[in-house]
């Protein structure tokens, strides 16, 4: 990933999103006092996972416990395995260390530690609090740190539990990926890392006319790039630009931004040389979907004031559907993992079972068996039992009360008993029949929901999360489709036997009465085993057929459950945006590009702009010419080009016109100097940091060889250093070959070399100017290598064309004074010197904005 040339301009993608985009408990933090004076107790949430029978009474204290503390630090290296592991080895030597030797308030601190769960020790957590780190001295170099690479896009600093789901996932270069959820974008960027693999080294030996490798390790048939592709989306306008704002960074040729509902998302149509028309597949899907966020109380206070069960009932629907879109647009073979971060089975292993019946069951889909995958990762199984929690409230204000059912069938009796008793009483209309633990037919039939993931915050310390992953196992037809009441309905005879409770307690109080169900409740004390429990449905209901919705090629049949008349035209709102659900059919509107953000026009691969610029950088005839483009009107204007893959450029293509959101697509390469002195006419075009790692391989003229860390640091550290043509500089061996070099843009390739503490290879664009040189670096890469490179945090970034600049300026401002002054004792003249010396400011701004390109 790391293609900015390191350090090189990579993006400034400082934001970070909160929450998970579900408008629950997990949603945004918008509290006004400090989190700590924020009491972390809810009685209804403590309830709930305590009498749900999720853990042992000792364990649920130990999860309890844990979840009422604030959550350790942590970031992992980013990047390329090489790369990242030399980052990560800068900071284990220079600030563990340093750190284990300080302390604070008269003890010793922790330092970070790896958390072990992840490979290679690229995931490192820190307990001591973010208030220590920052506001004392011992911590502010590692602080620093932090601060430039998270900047510089080495380190992304993520929570524990969120990067567990790409491992999961198995990606392998070349394979082709749909990130459903996926803004802000912290697991698109583990994922763009691992479609990208090695394919910078791959490259290189390709370029050299070695061999690439096999295709064991993932398709690199690209000439060593790999031919994956990342397709990240999210429904939401503004997290979808927080989420181009942060895949930017990873400058990754093969990834496509979307903006649209998941749980209807369209069929990408891909070119065919026959008459039928054929749609893209995915290898790898992730759902990470929108959830009540319960398992992030550690850092959000939301979930401690606001936790409420129709959170999570509010969201099963939604999430379900998405789980069920995903699962038809994977590939048969490929693999699906859908995770929360919240521990409410009826947004966990009801949406698994759920989906799974509405796709026809064990033989089309199965939940993969990980406990090979990540084995240090402590986990628990995945529930077969649970209950599902509702509040109740007979006026508006009134006293709520809880109830806790087993199962459907309790669930039912109750509200038709209430309905005599209390008809004010109401109960949540998002509970459906798939909110319960499913009712398997016969052994084969039992879906294996102990497979999935949940990890507690006890575990290893982290927030609280579930996965599950699945692997499609035959094409899923709209016709096969079983819409899960009918599969239910079926169950009926065995229902009757089943034995249920409907347990109640009021809030806030927490009382619990035991017998809630008004007679019935000793006899009907469920037995808590998993393939014993039913869920039960209403005999008298019609079963729905599966609703049908065309999108673009596939015909889907909807996994609804709407078991009361409430639903049966339920909208989904999430984050404003509203999802229909009816049995419309809901087809891609075609729209002009127009109305995309973004416009996408491909240069043609004769393009005479190409042609000059790809001759002035000698690059070889094997680079392709045709996966430039330009991101306006017509492709009318040549200010910046972009490069994308070729698959990328298939797909943009393709769908041009098919009403497809695409917001976001390629990594600029090339871009337009507007200089218009006649010594620079022969080099119009700037190399970009963000697309040097591309094109450099392939090219053979305008290559500058810096071996020396010294001329390295002179680089860094000064902007415009002086570069006579002839005679003496001070810029080692690179000024010797920029000596004889015309003006314009260079290639500056920094080669690892151990003996000189150069950890990784580099490459950075460089300016020749007439008399100058420049590194197209900003102020803040330049400090972020400093510090990176050569441990410096207070170095000085000199640049002279400013500093002359400035003198130039005081020069002309003393002279304007002094001429005004001049003037007004002579009493005219006054108005035409100022224009005579604004003018010639203005001039030495000019001069200035041109040079400082970086
Ligand atoms: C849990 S967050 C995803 C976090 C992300 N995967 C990451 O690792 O950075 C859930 C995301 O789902 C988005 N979302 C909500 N409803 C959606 C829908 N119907 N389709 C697609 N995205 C949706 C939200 O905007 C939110 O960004």
């Amino acid at each position: 990933m790391a293609r900015g040339g390191r350090g090189g301009g990579r993006g400034k993608g400082r934001g970070r999103g909160r929450g998970r985009g579900g408008g629950g408990g997990g949603g945004r933090d918008t509290r006004t006092e400090p989190w700590s004076d924020i009491p972390r107790k809810n009685e209804l949430f403590e309830s709930y996972y305590r009498m749900g029978g999720f853990l042992e009474a000792a364990e649920f204290e130990e999860m309890w416990t844990a979840l009422q503390t604030d959550l350790p630090n942590s970031f992992r290296f980013t990047g390329t395995k090489s790369d990242a592991l030399a980052v990560r080895e800068i900071f284990k030597q220079r600030y563990i260390p340093a750190i284990a030797a300080k302390k604070f308030e008269g003890k010793p601190v922790p330092p970070p530690e790896a958390v072990n769960a992840f490979p290679d020790e690229l995931v490192w957590h820190m307990k001591t609090h973010k208030k220590v780190i920052r506001r004392h001295a011992p911590f502010a170099d590692f602080q620093k740190f932090l601060v430039a690479e998270a900047a510089s896009g080495n380190i992304s600093r993520q929570e524990v539990v969120s990067m567990i789901p790409p491992h999961f996932l198995d990606v392998k270069p070349g394979m082709v990926v749909l990130d459903m959820c996926a803004a802000p974008g912290s697991k698109s960027a583990q994922l763009a890392e691992m479609i990208h693999g090695d394919e910078e080294d791959r490259v290189r030996r390709a370029a050299n006319g070695e061999s690439t490798g096999s295709g064991e390790e993932g398709d690199y048939s690209d000439d060593g790039r790999s031919t994956g592709l990342l397709i990240a989306n999210d429904t939401d306008y503004k997290r979808a630009n927080l989420l181009v704002h942060q895949v930017k960074r990873l400058n990754f040729p093969n990834l496509i931004v979307t903006q649209h509902d998941a749980s209807i998302f369209p069929s990408i149509e891909l070119p065919s040389s026959s008459q039928k028309k054929q749609y893209l597949k995915y290898d790898r899907i992730l759902a990470d979907v929108p959830c009540s966020g319960d398992g992030t109380a550690r850092k959000n206070p939301n979930v401690w004031q606001k936790w409420t069960p129709k959170d999570g009932l509010g969201l099963h629907n939604l999430q379900l559907r998405i789980l069920f879109r995903g699962l038809q647009m994977l590939k048969k073979g490929g693999r699906m993992v859908y995770s929360t971060c919240s521990m409410n089975p009826v947004e966990n292993e009801a949406v698994v079972a759920a989906a799974m019946e509405a796709c026809g069951g064990n033989s089309k889909v199965q939940i993969v068996d990980c406990s090979n995958l990540l084995p240090n990762l402590k986990r628990c199984p995945g529930l077969n039992v649970w209950k599902v929690l509702d509040t109740s409230q007979v006026s508006v204000g009134g006293e709520k009360t809880a109830h806790m059912f087993t199962s459907w069938d309790a669930f039912e009796k109750a509200r038709a008993k209430y309905a005599i008793d209390e008809p004010e009483r109401s109960f949540s209309t998002k509970i459906t029949p798939g909110c319960f633990p499913p009712i398997p037919k016969s052994p084969e039939e039992r879906i294996p929901l102990e497979r999935c993931i949940r990890v507690y915050p006890h575990l290893q310390d982290t927030g609280g999360f579930f996965i599950a992953v699945f692997e499609k196992l035959d094409d899923i037809k709209a016709t096969q489709v079983q819409n899960p009441e009918n599969a239910a309905k079926a169950q009926r005879s065995q229902s009757s036997a089943a034995k249920t409770t409907e347990v109640t307690f009021s809030t806030p109080e927490n009382v619990i009465e035991s017998d809630a169900t008004k007679g019935e409740a000793e006899d009907n004390i469920t037995e808590e085993n998993g393939a014993t429990l039913k869920r039960k449905l209403d005999d008298s209901e019609e079963a729905e057929p599966p609703k049908k919705a065309k999108i673009g090629g596939d015909s889907v049949a909807e996994p609804t459950h709407n078991a009361s008349s409430e639903q049966t035209n339920s909208k989904s709102a999430t984050n404003g945006s509203v999802v229909p659900t009816g049995g419309k059919e809901l087809k891609l509107k075609p729209e002009n590009q127009s109305q995309n953000k973004e416009y996408f026009e491909y240069l043609p691969s004769d393009d005479s702009t190409i042609a000059s610029i790809t001759d002035f950088f000698g690059v070889s005839e094997r680079f392709p010419r045709d996966r430039f483009m330009v991101k306006n009107k017509e492709g009318l204007s040549l200010n910046k080009i972009y490069y994308t893959s070729e698959l990328a450029k298939h797909i943009l293509q393709q769908n041009k016109d098919r009403g497809m959101k695409f917001v976001h697509c390629g990594v600029v390469m090339f871009v337009a100097h507007k200089i218009k002195d006649k010594d620079y006419t022969h080099a119009p075009w700037r190399l970009q940091s963000e697309g040097i790692r591309i094109i450099e391989p392939w090219a053979s003229k305008r290559i500058v060889n810096c071996t020396s860390k010294d001329t390295l640091h002179r680089l860094i550290v000064e902007m415009f250093p002086k570069l006579p043509r002839e005679g003496e500089h001070g810029l080692g061996e690179v000024g010797d070959q920029l000596q004889v070099m015309d003006i314009g843009c260079c290639f500056v390739r920094v080669e690892q070399d151990e003996s000189q503490d150069i950890p990784f290879r580099m490459v950075l664009p460089l300016w020749r100017h007439p008399g100058s040189a420049n590194l197209m670096v900003d102020k803040d890469d330049r400090k972020a290598m400093l510090l990176r490179l050569f441990n410096e945090k207070d170095t000085e970034i000199i640049n002279h064309v400013a500093e002359k600049a400035k003198a130039d300026q005081q020069k002309i401002d003393d002279e304007a004074a002094a001429e005004a002054k001049e003037a007004a004792d002579v009493g005219d003249g006054e108005g035409m010197k100022e224009d005579v010396a604004k003018e010639e400011a203005g001039s030495a701004v000019v001069d200035m904005d041109i040079d400082t390109e970086a």
